[in-house]
């Protein structure tokens, strides 16, 4: 490990800031995390980690012990004495679908007037063009340095996209600044991009957008297999394997979800609007994922033999709710949405995830209102008319089938949006079965 004097101070340990702060210290820098969340700062000091995060508390524990890393109040204690301070905190989605970037600037606002002469101020949140100048302006130093340095991790593989990224992507309008933190990278084999920040904050856009494209048609593409007696999985193979297309991104599900596709698909657009540019095929995006979520409806309302409008009588069983996979986080769960319009349409829902188990986790700041949370997966098969499998958590694919089948009762069908069941055997327990792009 490289030891260097360097100070790096992160504000805001959220997914983004506490990933971003245990890895510099794992990789030898000195690093102070700071929140304005009391309750997080006092979680993180006394060793628990606030999110789900796979081998995110070893290396947190590791640089703790080895007095690497340090969590403090407020983004000032993390910014005092810092050579370089990444601001890590959220830009949600404004009222018009813009990014709201009130605080970035706050955070800005808060460090200036302690920020060390020579400090570079990195920017890690997603923002619209044009941020890097708009915080130059907000710290109104003409000592400091800001630069772009756009995050690509994937929440629950968040410590292995950081450590091992495909690249690293820097803006900035200073050559030196931006080599000030291109060298924290040194130990990582990656190529480095340095562009400006224009450039840099239009690539994380690019990415998220054209990522959420390929979802978004894969999606298309199942409603298609299902038009025409096709199978996803082979479709996807035959594609996926010509190398100018590429197998990832690719798996059909309720459409994609989470914190950041659905506000940066937004975002992108609006950008793109305010510019002057029509980005008619990111709405084009959009429209499909919405569908998608409405076509999943269909599926519950075809398996009880309704109208999707009206479910009432109907009790919905729902493997998962997190918006994928590996992570706590129920920010723009598709599960959510659609649970919402099932309710919305009369149904009962009765949910497990195993990031909940039973209770929300304080973290899990969300309206389940007249959602019940069973305590073990099988429970949500008690009277199911209908089994939706939303998240594919890989225990759920190990249920006992013949055990849910004797839970729900005859005549109950799997509504597999993830398609993480093998059809013949939920059909071999008695069930019936629905996925996606499947026949
Ligand atoms: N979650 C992801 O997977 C991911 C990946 C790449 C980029 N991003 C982007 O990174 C940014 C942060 O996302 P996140 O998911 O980590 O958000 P988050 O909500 O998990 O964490 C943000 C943290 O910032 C803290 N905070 C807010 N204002 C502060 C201030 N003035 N001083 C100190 N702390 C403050 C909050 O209390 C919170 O703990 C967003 O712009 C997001 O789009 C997120
Ligand atoms: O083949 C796929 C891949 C993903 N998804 C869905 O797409 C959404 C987003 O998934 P993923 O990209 O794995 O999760 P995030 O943690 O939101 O990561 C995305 O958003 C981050 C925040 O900007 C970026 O840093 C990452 O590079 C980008 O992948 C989820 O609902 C997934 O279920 C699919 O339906 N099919």
């Amino acid at each position: 490990m490289p030891e260097t004097e360097i100070r790096l101070g992160v504000v805001g340990t959220g997914y983004v800031g506490l990933t971003t702060g245990a890895c510099f210290a794992h990789m030898g820098h000195r690093v102070v995390c700071g929140d304005i969340d009391q309750r997080k700062v006092d979680l993180l000091n006394d060793g628990h980690i606030p999110i789900v995060e796979d081998g995110l508390e070893q290396i947190v524990n590791d640089a703790r012990g080895v007095g690497r890393l340090e969590f403090v109040l407020g983004s000032q204690a993390a910014a005092t004495d810092a050579d370089i301070v990444f601001l890590c905190v959220p830009t949600p989605q404004g009222d018009d679908g813009s990014a709201d970037l009130s605080y970035i600037q706050q955070a800005a606002r808060e460090i200036a007037p302690i920020l060390k002469p020579g400090a570079v101020v990195v920017n890690k949140s997603t923002v619209p063009v044009g941020s890097t100048v708009a915080v130059e302006r907000e710290l109104q130093r003409d000592d400091v340095f800001v630069v772009s340095n756009p995050e690509f991790l994937r929440e629950g593989t968040a410590v292995r996209d950081f450590l091992q990224p495909d690249r690293v992507v820097i803006g900035s309008a200073d050559r030196g600044a931006a080599e000030k933190v291109a060298e924290l990278y040194d130990s990582i084999d990656t190529p480095i991009i340095i562009t400006d920040p224009a450039s840099a904050e239009t690539i994380k856009y690019a990415a998220n957008g054209f990522l959420a494209m390929k979802i978004s048609f894969v999606n298309a593409v199942a409603a298609m297999c299902e038009a025409v007696g096709a199978d996803v999985a082979a479709v996807v193979d035959g594609i996926g394997s010509d190398t100018r297309i590429g197998g990832q991104f690719l798996k059909p599900g309720p459409g994609w979800g989470g914190s950041c596709f659905p506000k940066d698909s937004r975002a992108l657009v609006k950008i793109a609007e305010e510019h002057g540019y029509n980005f008619s095929m990111m709405k084009g995006v959009i429209d499909v994922n919405t569908e998608q979520r409405g076509r999943m409806i269909d599926k519950v309302a075809k398996a009880v033999g309704r109208h999707h409008s009206n479910l009432s009588g109907v009790t919905v069983g729902a493997m998962g709710l997190t918006f994928k996979a590996g992570t706590d986080d129920l920010r723009e769960s598709p599960a959510m949405a659609i649970i919402a319009d099932l309710r919305r349409a009369g149904a009962r829902v009765r949910a497990f995830d195993p990031t909940t188990c039973g209770e929300l986790s304080p973290h899990q700041e969300s309206t389940l209102d007249g959602i019940e949370l069973t305590k073990e997966l099988i429970d949500v098969a008690d009277g199911a008319d209908v089994i939706c499998v939303f998240t594919e958590w890989p225990e759920f694919a190990k249920v006992d089938l013949d055990q849910v089948a004797a839970r729900a009762g005859a005549g109950t069908t799997v509504v597999d949006m993830r398609n993480l069941f093998d059809p013949f055997a939920v059909k071999s327990a008695g069930l019936g079965y629905d996925g996606v792009g499947r026949n």
